[in-house]
C-alpha cells in the first residue's frame, strides 16, 4: 500500500489535533483540581450532564427541553463564573516568556529560594510577622494592584527591611513573581474556614489565597516565629531546612524539564506515568514532589488542615 504525502500530512493533523485537545483538557482539569470553588462547579456540571443524559434515555422530554437551554447557556454561564480563570491563563498564553519558562533562570530560580528562606528564618529568630506569596501557575496580578507595587529582586535584606514592625509597608502581604517582588503590603481574601483561635488574620489571609490560587504562601508567626505554608486551604509548620526543601522541589524543575515548553509538558507528564520516557541508571536519584520533606509531627488539628512537617 502507498502511503502519499496527503496521507502523511492527515496523520501529523491528526496528531496535532489529539495533542491540543489533550493539552486543553489537561490545562482545564488543572485548573478544576487546583481550586475549591472550582471542584464544586465541575461537580455541578456533571450533575446536570447526567440528568440531561437520563432524561434523554428515559424520554422525559420537558426535563429534557429544560436542560437543554439550561446547557446551551451554559457555556455563557461558565465564561461569566470562571472569568478570573479564563483571563489568567490567557494572561498567561499572552506572556510567551513565561509559557516557555525562559523568564527566570534556573540559578535566578534557586538564589530566590535561598535569599527568601534566609529571610524567613532571620523573620522567625527575630519573631517579626510576614506573609509572602510566590505565584505559580494562577495569576495574582489582580492581588498585586491591591498592594504597593515592586519590581525589585528578591533579597534578605529587602525582604527582612519590608517586614520590619513599625515601617508603611509591613502590613499585608509579599508577593513573588519569578524572583522579583511584585508587590508589598498587598490584601487577600481571607478563608472563611474554621481555623483554630490561635491562627488569626495573618494565617487566614495565607489560608484564603491558597484556597483560590495555586500559590505557595509562607507566614511568619509574629507571636510564635514559627514558620507555616499554605498550599491549597492547607496549613503546614516548616523548619527553615524544610522550606527550603519544599520551595526546591516545587518552584526548580529539572535542568532537561525546564528546557521544555509548558505546552509539551501535558504530553511529557502522561507520557511519564505511562512509564514511557528513559529509565533511570542504577544508583541514580529522582525525588518526587515529598520524598525530600519527611513529615516531623502532626502537632495539630487534622481536620482542620493544619500539619507539621520539618
Ligand atoms: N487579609 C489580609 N491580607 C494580607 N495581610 C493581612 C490580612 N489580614 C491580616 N494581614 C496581616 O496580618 C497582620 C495581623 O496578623 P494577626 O496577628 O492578626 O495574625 P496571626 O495569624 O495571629 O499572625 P501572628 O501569629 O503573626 O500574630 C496584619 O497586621 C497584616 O499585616
Amino acid at each position: 500500500m502507498d502511503i502519499t504525502t496527503s496521507d502523511i500530512s492527515l496523520i501529523l493533523r491528526l496528531i496535532l489535533d489529539v495533542i491540543v485537545i489533550w493539552a486543553l483538557v489537561y490545562y482545564a482539569l488543572r485548573i478544576v483540581r487546583n481550586n475549591t470553588r472550582t471542584i464544586q462547579i465541575a461537580k455541578g456540571i456533571l450533575f446536570i450532564l447526567i440528568v440531561q443524559g437520563l432524561s434523554a434515555i428515559l424520554g422525559l422530554n420537558a426535563l429534557n427541553y429544560l436542560i437543554n437551554i439550561f446547557v446551551n447557556w451554559g457555556v455563557v454561564v461558565i465564561m461569566i463564573i470562571f472569568q478570573p480563570e479564563i483571563r489568567a491563563m490567557l494572561e498567561k498564553f499572552g506572556k510567551t516568556s513565561s509559557i516557555l519558562g525562559l523568564n527566570v533562570s534556573h540559578d535566578e530560580q534557586i538564589s530566590m529560594i535561598d535569599e527568601l528562606v534566609k529571610a524567613c528564618a532571620q523573620m522567625s529568630k527575630t519573631k517579626t510577622g510576614a506573609l509572602i506569596s510566590i505565584q505559580r501557575n494562577t495569576s495574582m496580578e489582580d492581588y498585586v494592584h491591591t498592594g504597593i507595587e515592586m519590581d525589585s529582586v528578591v533579597s534578605s535584606e529587602l525582604l527582612g527591611t519590608i517586614f520590619q514592625y513599625g515601617t508603611p509597608m509591613h502590613d499585608g502581604a509579599v508577593i513573588i513573581i519569578g524572583n522579583k517582588i511584585a508587590c508589598a503590603a498587598a490584601y487577600f481574601p481571607p478563608t472563611t474556614k474554621d481555623l483554630p483561635s490561635k491562627y488569626g488574620a495573618r494565617h487566614r489571609a495565607a489560608v484564603g489565597i491558597s484556597e483560590i490560587t495555586d500559590s505557595i504562601t509562607i507566614i511568619v508567626s509574629e507571636e510564635t516565629g514559627n514558620i507555616s505554608v499554605a498550599m491549597n486551604g492547607q496549613l503546614t509548620q516548616y523548619k527553615a531546612e524544610g522550606l527550603h526543601r519544599l520551595l526546591m522541589n516545587l518552584l526548580v524543575p529539572d535542568r532537561e524539564e525546564g528546557a521544555t515548553s509548558s505546552l509539551l509538558r501535558p504530553v511529557i507528564n502522561t507520557a511519564k506515568n505511562l512509564g514511557l520516557t528513559r529509565s533511570r541508571k542504577p544508583g541514580e536519584t529522582k525525588y518526587s514532589a515529598d520524598e525530600r520533606i519527611q513529615p516531623l509531627a502532626i502537632v495539630d488539628l487534622r481536620d482542620q488542615g493544619v500539619n507539621s512537617h520539618e
